[in-house]
């Protein structure tokens, strides 16, 4: 079981370009993160770090884990699929497992699939293609896939984008689930400010240049706050706002002036 996520004094740079500058935090089993902040502010940089995926110029990440190795199920934020993608979606949610598709699968693995796709609807769709589902089914899959290793680490990119509103509730609830019941610890990014509101216990603001890791999410509802790292008037009151992109908000009220 995972005990403590611990990023230390992290630093990223591309082309010489400050991304991450020495930014540390700890996340526990059970506890949902968010990280909120304006496009280009470091937060997939982040989960990459966490992943291993990109090396940083200087600090450290560190999974403390019952496990030799813990487990990290990651959701990307864009992932490709063609419409034609010949797979179906058992064999695309299998690929999570250290065997991969379906006939090399073990007993261990074949009753955790068939358990993770209980426990995230996808047995209703498991034998269409991947390519042909919907949005919301899509990302259902994606999840499982994520999930089928029962990870000690749950990573999401911006996996609600796109969703319709009732389709968002129902993924962070299950995402909340997974934390609560099987003591993961997740790290959701979202630029939903409503759904971090609701699900994050605590959350991390980037901006270029700039974070604070706030221990509760009534710094939601601190318009200077928000302005302060999206450079726009956000306000929780204003649900309109939330949805529009920080940058474009940004713009089109420079624009107006
Ligand atoms: N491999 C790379 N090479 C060069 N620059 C990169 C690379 N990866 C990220 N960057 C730059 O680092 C900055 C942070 O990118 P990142 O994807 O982490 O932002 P983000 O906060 O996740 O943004 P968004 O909300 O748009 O997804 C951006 O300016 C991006 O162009």
């Amino acid at each position: 079981m995972l005990k403590n996520v611990r990023v230390d004094h992290l630093q990223v740079s591309f082309n010489g370009q400050d991304v991450l500058q020495d930014l540390s935090l700890d996340v526990s089993a059970g506890e949902l993160f968010a990280v909120i902040g304006p496009n280009g502010a470091g937060k997939s940089t982040l989960l990459k770090c966490i992943l291993g995926l990109l090396k940083p110029q200087s600090g450290s990440v560190q999974i403390e884990s019952d496990q030799k190795k813990a487990v990290i199920g990651y959701v990307p934020q864009s992932r490709v699929i063609d419409d034609e993608t010949p797979i179906e979606t058992k064999d695309f949610i299998s690929l999570g497992q250290s065997s991969g598709l379906l006939p090399w699968l073990s007993k261990k693995e074949r009753k955790s699939l068939k358990e993770i796709m209980e426990f995230t609807d996808t047995l209703r769709f498991a034998k269409k293609s991947i390519g042909k589902l919907s949005g919301g089914e899509r990302q259902r899959a994606f999840l499982a896939q994520a999930l089928v290793r029962y990870p000690d680490l749950l990573l999401l990119d911006e996996s609600t984008a796109n969703l319709d509103p009732a389709a968002q509730e129902e993924m962070m609830k299950l995402v909340k689930k997974v934390a609560r019941e099987w003591h993961v610890a997740v790290i959701f990014i979202s630029h939903d400010l409503h759904l971090v509101k609701e699900y994050a216990d605590r959350l991390l603001l980037i901006a270029p240049g700039r974070y604070e890791i706030a221990e509760s999410t009534e710094v939601l509802d601190q318009p200077e706050t928000l302005h302060y790292y999206y450079h726009s008037e956000l306000s929780m009151d204003h649900e309109s706002t939330i949805s529009v992109d920080p940058m474009i908000h940004a713009q089109f009220s420079e624009t107006v002036k």
